[in-house]
């Protein structure tokens, strides 16, 4: 008998123990780990849909014992869509973060082969099995379900997959289909005799009857054939109507980039990147899982070394993985690497539609693409046979996945390196301060490119205290920074600038009354939008119209405080009138395609100034650009976050490196309240060696990361009495049992007491060694599903990167 494991994916009563199903005889031999499968769960043997992680051939299981397990319905898959690698790695994954193994596995697979679409068989033209022809009469495709298919009839399915003579495709219920192009295919048998058929001047039916005889056996896309050998569709019916012909469709990949793009040569190197090189790919060589830190000055030439690092693995017949933030997967980043290796690329990003990303990953799968450009959950990106990992700013945090399974891309680049025996590369200019920390006892191996290619000189940085520049303009833009904007377009050159902070205004005060304007569901201000006219909540997403008098007061005494990139925009507008200016923002680069749009127009010269926010301080590379200004240096340093000083000497250091990276030298203009802070003044002259020690210093003093560990818990509830109550529970049930040397903060309300209604109370657990703290948080993850339905949500974040 043969028994499968099964994570069962039921939202209410998660457990990472796997249950047990008896395989129906017809699937013993096609069942395999990965697949996913329908199971009968429960009392009312309602079906759920699971994964199998194991299966048991003969199994001598006392017939007691199996007589009372139940039996699996039927596959979803016909081959597995988890590969033994990541089965492996969504149990550490559940382990390390205290998430239910179920949300580990989703989290790998593309969203279009998740439980709202459906799953179908396809057969592939020319259809010749007796079977196929049999069940698919008209080619068309159906369902994989228990509807259509019995278990005999799955196991069938699953040898003509291997075959290639199906294929699986996903539909999204009420969503675009799968893309599919019409195709004809060919019928005939005696080519001659058709010929003879034919009038010597219908050149049209020739041609058809031409293509036909030279591709017998492929369908032949319609729009090809109409576009190219000029056959009309009125040809294409004839042949139909006399039955030499049948249309099908043939899928195709939705490719989302479409332009081609220009091959380039790998650069000469530098001493410091030849180096590195020759380091890092000693190990791929070795197929040693070494971390290396890339320490590079911005424009230093790291994007080089990992283009060359990634030919050497490809030169042995493996694969390179590259990760990138989010925000800084450019056009730009995306075409230098399609530059170097073309069609081999595949690409992961959120800008993608589903299908698109659902092509890129089956691309992946089936091993034609070699390299791997995404972000974030492009980490579980199915390559089987990896020569090295890359992740490009590795400091970013939107690495860190803020929802459950709460990951670290960074861990799961290291275990999958361990997995693959293969290098890691960790680059950025300005390293978090773990991994920098590590790098220090030489758990990484660090690389430096301490210069700019060619030996450019960083941008000169000039801080201006807005304290004083205050009561000279009394605005949002200095002297200093308005006449240094009005020279650099002047000379034609082009500025940067940053406001971390989108909208119009941040929020509206009643000057009769005091009143501000909030979110009804959350616990912050609503900031003001012109272009669309309304106030905005930045975390829920809600919506109105602009007041026009106090909703207290009913005063007309409103005022608005704080600027965000619309205002700035409208304002540099009025101060240099002839000036082009483009702005980015979420709000403006929401629509498909629209970030690129922008930044071909700035790179074309169609503005003078991008002004956005910090969506601009990653990666971009003109080299027009002159001079770059942060508005507003101080935004971040006010955030109640250890890491508000690294977040800000960070986006300084980034934002400041865009300016002149080619021939013409740059100049950074720094706008702030903080003259003084240290991570301003650091940032000012670009140390990020000399911010690392004194950072390190104060986080000793402090005890928080690296030199301590901590995991957040968050409670909330809709009741902030209840929420307030369920954190004691949880943090006593903690002080019960976690080592003496552990110190447990809180429960405290969040920074951001409120959001979607839910109150918010969170524990901060610091920790250095802490052998107990494990059982103690899988007790807190056990409890929170029984908790759940009491209307509470309780949340682990090992190493979490925000406190909001
Ligand atoms: N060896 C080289 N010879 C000539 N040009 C080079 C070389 N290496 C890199 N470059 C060019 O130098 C510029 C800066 O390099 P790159 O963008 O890779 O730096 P980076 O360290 O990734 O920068 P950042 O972290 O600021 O994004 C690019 O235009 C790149 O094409
Ligand atoms: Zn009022
Ligand atoms: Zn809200």
């Amino acid at each position: 008998m043969t028994i499968a494991e099964i994570i069962v994916d039921v939202p209410t009563m998660q457990t990472n123990l796997p249950y047990s199903y008896v395989v129906p005889k017809e699937l013993e031999t096609k069942i395999q780990p990965g697949m996913r499968v329908v199971v009968p769960f429960g009392k009312g043997n309602r079906k759920v849909e699971g994964f199998v992680v194991k299966v048991d051939h003969d199994t001598e299981k006392a017939a007691t014992a199996t007589t009372q397990l139940k039996s699996l319905t039927s596959l979803m898959d016909l081959h597995p869509v988890v590969n033994t690698e990541l089965l492996k790695l969504s149990q550490w994954l559940a382990e390390t973060t205290y998430s239910f193994r179920i949300s580990c596995l989703l989290t790998m697979l593309p969203n279009v082969m998740k439980a709202k679409y459906q799953t179908l068989v396809v057969p592939v033209a020319p259809v010749t099995d007796p079977w196929l022809l049999d069940h698919f009469p008209h080619q068309d495709a159906i369902p994989l379900d228990q509807d259509h298919f019995s278990n005999q009839e799955l196991a069938r399915l699953t040898e003509l997959r291997k075959q290639g003579q199906v294929q699986i495709q996903y539909q999204v219920h009420n969503q675009a289909k799968p893309k599919t192009e019409l195709a004809v295919l060919n019928q005939i048998q005696d080519f001659e005799r058709c010929r003879e058929s034919i009038r010597k001047n219908a050149t049209g039916q020739l041609a058809l009857l031409n293509q036909l005889e030279r591709h017998p056996k492929t369908p032949l896309q319609q729009r090809t054939l109409v576009k190219q050998t000029g056959i009309s569709p009125a040809v294409i019916k004839n042949f139909e109507n006399r039955g030499w012909i049948t249309k099908t469709t043939v899928e195709k990949y939705r490719n989302p980039e479409q332009h081609p793009i220009a091959r380039d040569q790998p650069k000469r190197l530098t001493t410091d990147q030849q180096h590195a090189v020759s380091t890092i790919n000693a190990a791929v060589t070795d197929q040693q899982p070494t971390t290396f830190l890339l320490e590079g000055v911005t424009g230093s030439g790291k994007t080089e070394v990992y283009l060359q690092t990634i030919q050497r693995a490809l030169d042995q017949d493996e694969q390179a993985l590259m990760l990138v933030p989010e925000i800084a997967l450019t056009p730009q980043m995306v075409t230098r690497v399609k530059r170097r290796f073309g069609d081999q690329v595949a690409i992961l990003h959120s800008g993608l539609s589903n299908g698109e990303k659902y092509d890129e990953w089956r691309r992946i799968n089936e091993g034609t693409a070699q390299v791997v450009v995404g972000a974030r959950s492009a980490i579980f990106a199915p390559l089987q046979n990896l020569g090295l990992i890359i992740l490009d700013e590795e400091h970013d945090p939107s690495y860190k996945q803020s929802d459950n399974p709460r990951y670290h891309t960074r861990d799961i680049a290291l275990w999958r390196a361990q997995y693959h025996h293969c290098p890691v590369i960790l680059g950025s200019a300005t390293p978090s301060l773990e991994s920098r920390a590590r790098a220090e006892k030489d758990v990484y191996h660090l690389l430096r490119l301490p210069e700019r290619i060619n030996g450019q000189q960083l941008p000169e940085i000039q801080v201006v205290d807005m304290t004083n520049a205050l009561e000279r303009t009394g605005d949002l833009f200095s002297n200093e920074l308005l006449q240094a904007l009005q020279a650099t377009i002047d000379r034609h050159e082009q500025a940067v600038l940053l406001l971390n902070r989108r909208g119009f205004s941040s929020f509206m005060l009643c000057r009769d009354c005091g009143y501000v304007l909030k979110c009804p569901h959350c616990d912050i201000s609503l900031t003001m939008h012109l272009d669309s006219h309304t106030m905005k909540c930045h975390y829920c997403g809600y919506e109105t119209a602009i007041p026009t008098e106090c909703p207290h007061c009913h005063g007309h005494h409103i005022r608005y405080f704080g600027t965000g990139t619309e205002k700035a925009t409208q304002q540099l507008q009025q101060l240099l009138p002839q000036t082009r200016i483009l702005r980015m923002d979420v709000d403006t680069t929401r629509k498909k395609g629209a970030h690129r749009r922008i930044l071909q127009q700035f790179g074309a010269h169609q503005a003078d100034i991008l002004l956005g926010t910090q969506m601009i301080a990653k990666g971009l590379d003109f080299p027009d650009v002159t001079l770059v200004g942060v508005l507003n240096a101080d935004t971040g340093l006010e955030l109640p976050d250890f890491r508000a000083s690294e977040r800000t000497f960070d986006l300084l250091t980034q934002v400041a490196g865009r300016a002149g990276r080619a021939e013409k030298a740059g100049q950074v203009i720094i706008q702030t309240f903080n003259p003084e802070h240290y991570a301003i003044q650091l940032a000012q002259r670009q140390d990020y060696e000399a911010f690392f020690h004194r950072e390190m210093q104060l986080r000793h003093l402090a005890g928080y990361s690296p030199y301590f560990y901590t995991v957040l818990v968050t409670v909330s509830a809709l009741k902030e009495k209840e929420a307030a109550a369920e954190a004691g529970r949880v943090s006593s049930l903690l002080h019960d049992n976690v080592a003496q040397t552990t110190e447990i903060l809180g429960p405290t309300p969040r920074p951001i007491a409120r959001i979607k209604n839910r109150y918010y109370y969170q524990i901060i657990v610091k920790y250095k060694h802490d052998r107990q703290l494990p059982a103690a948080l899988n007790r807190i993850q056990a409890i929170s599903q029984k908790e759940v339905r009491k209307g509470f949500r309780i949340a682990i974040d090992v190493e979490p990167q925000s406190f909001m």
